[in-house]
C-alpha cells in the first residue's frame, strides 16, 4: 500500500515546532558530572526531521520561533545551509532564549538528555505567525507533539493543523513526548488525542501512545489502532526500540520493520532519523514495507554516530545498509 500525496505542491515537507541546540558529550561512556566538553549541533525533534529530510533530497521548510541572539542565528544559518527554506522562521523579540539539550552518554544503552527549556522561544510561536499561504504549498505538515505542551505554541499548532486539512496537506503527527514539558499526563492525553484524531499519519513509540491514552501501564497496539482508525489516520507507526516497529493501515494490513545491526554509540537521534527516512520513502512513492526499512536503516546509522542532526544519512548510505540485510531479529 502507498499513501498518495498531492504532487502539485512545491514543498515535500514543512515541519513546525522547535529548532534548538544539542550539546552532546564529547567524552562519552561517563556520567555528565564528569563530562567537561560538549559539541554543539542543531537539535529539536522537528528540526532534526527537517534536516534529515533535506539531506535525503526532499524540499523542506520550517515554521518556528528562534531567539534573537547567537544561538538563533546559528540555527537559522545551519538549517538554510543544508537546504531548508527558513523564510517562515520568526525571530523572538521578547528576549526568550533557545532551548538547550545536554546529552549524557554513559554507555551505548544508557543515555539521557538534560533539557533547559524554561521560557524557550519555540513555545512562543503565536497563531498569527502561522501563514496559510506557506502551509498550503506543502505535501506534508510535520507536527511535533512537544509544541502542543504550552500556549501560544499550542494554538499555533492547532491552527497549522486545521490549515493543512483545509488545503490538502497531509498531517503527520510525530508524538515526540517529553514528559517534563507537560503539567500532567492528563493534559498530554487531551492534546495528543485531539491532534492524533485529525492526523493522516501518526508516528510514535509504544510509550508515547501510552501517554496519548493517559495510561501509566503499557497498552496494546491493537487497541490503539482500533481507536485511531475510527478517526482520520490512514497509517499508524508504533516503534518498539531495538525490537523494531510496526505500521498499521486503515485497510487492516500490518507490516513489521526490523532494526539493523550497528555499532551503537548512543540511543538518542533514533526517532528523528527514523521519521525523516520513513517519510522520505513514503513521499517519494515507495511502499510501506520499504519505508519501514528506510526508517530503521537511517536510525541504525544515526545511533552509531555522535549527533542527531549532522549524522543524518544520505539515500545511498541507507540503501547500502538495507542491501546488507543484517537485521536484529528478536521474537
Ligand atoms: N540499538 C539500536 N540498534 C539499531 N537500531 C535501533 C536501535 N534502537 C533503535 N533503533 C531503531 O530506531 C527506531 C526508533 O527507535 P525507538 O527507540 O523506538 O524510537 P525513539 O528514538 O523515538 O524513542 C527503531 O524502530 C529501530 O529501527
Ligand atoms: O528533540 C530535542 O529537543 C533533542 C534532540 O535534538 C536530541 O537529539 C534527541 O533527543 C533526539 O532523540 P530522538 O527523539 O530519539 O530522535
Amino acid at each position: 500500500m502507498k499513501i498518495n500525496f498531492n504532487a502539485e505542491k512545491e514543498f515535500d515537507i514543512i515541519a513546525i515546532g522547535r529548532a534548538c541546540i544539542d550539546l552532546n558529550a564529547v567524552e562519552y561512556n561517563r556520567p555528565m558530572e564528569e563530562t567537561m566538553t560538549f559539541s554543539k549541533y542543531v537539535g529539536g525533534s522537528p528540526a532534526n526531521i527537517a534536516i534529515g529530510s533535506s539531506k535525503l533530497g526532499l524540499k523542506a521548510g520550517f515554521i518556528g520561533k528562534i531567539s534573537d541572539d547567537q544561538h538563533g542565528r546559528f540555527i537559522e544559518k545551519y538549517m538554510s545551509g543544508v537546504g531548508i527554506d527558513t523564510s517562515n522562521f520568526v525571530v523572538d523579540k521578547e528576549g526568550h532564549k533557545t532551548g538547550l539539550a545536554f546529552t549524557e552518554i554513559k554507555s551505548p544503552e544508557e543515555c539521557s538528555i538534560l533539557m533547559y527549556r524554561q521560557d524557550v522561544a519555540d513555545l512562543y510561536l503565536a497563531p498569527s505567525e502561522v501563514n496559510e499561504e506557506y502551509i498550503k504549498k506543502s505535501k506534508v505538515l510535520l507536527v511535533s507533539g512537544t509544541a502542543l505542551s504550552k500556549s501560544p505554541s499550542r494554538e499555533a499548532i492547532l491552527k497549522a493543523v486545521s490549515l493543512a486539512k483545509k488545503n490538502d496537506v497531509k498531517v503527520i503527527f510525530e508524538l515526540d513526548y517529553r514528559p517534563y514539558s507537560w503539567e500532567s499526563l492528563e493534559e498530554t492525553a487531551v492534546y495528543y488525542s485531539l491532534v492524533a484524531e485529525q492526523a493522516d499519519v501518526v508516528i510514535g513509540t509504544r510509550d508515547e501512545y501510552d501517554a496519548m491514552e493517559n495510561r501509566e501501564t503499557e497498552g496494546q497496539n491493537e487497541n490503539t489502532v482500533n481507536y485511531l482508525f475510527k478517526h482520520s489516520p490512514e497509517l499508524i507507526v508504533i516503534k518498539h526500540g531495538v525490537e523494531g516497529s510496526y505500521a498499521y493501515t486503515k485497510s487492516g494490513e500490518v507490516f513489521r520493520g526490523l532494526a539493523y545491526k550497528t555499532n551503537v554509540l548512543k540511543t538518542f537521534g533514533a526517532g528523528d532519523s527514523y521519521a525523516s527516512a520513513f517519510l522520505c520513502a513514503l513521499i517519494t512513492g515507495k511502499d510501506i514495507e520499504t519505508a519501514l526499512k528506510y526508517g530503521s536503516a537511517s536510525a541504525s546509522i544515526v545511533v552509531s554516530k555522535h549527533s542527531s542532526s549532522e549524522a543524518m544519512p544520505t539515500v545511498e548510505e541507507i540503501e547500502e545498509l538495507i542491501a546488507k540485510n543484517e537485521t536484529i531479529s528478536i521474537a
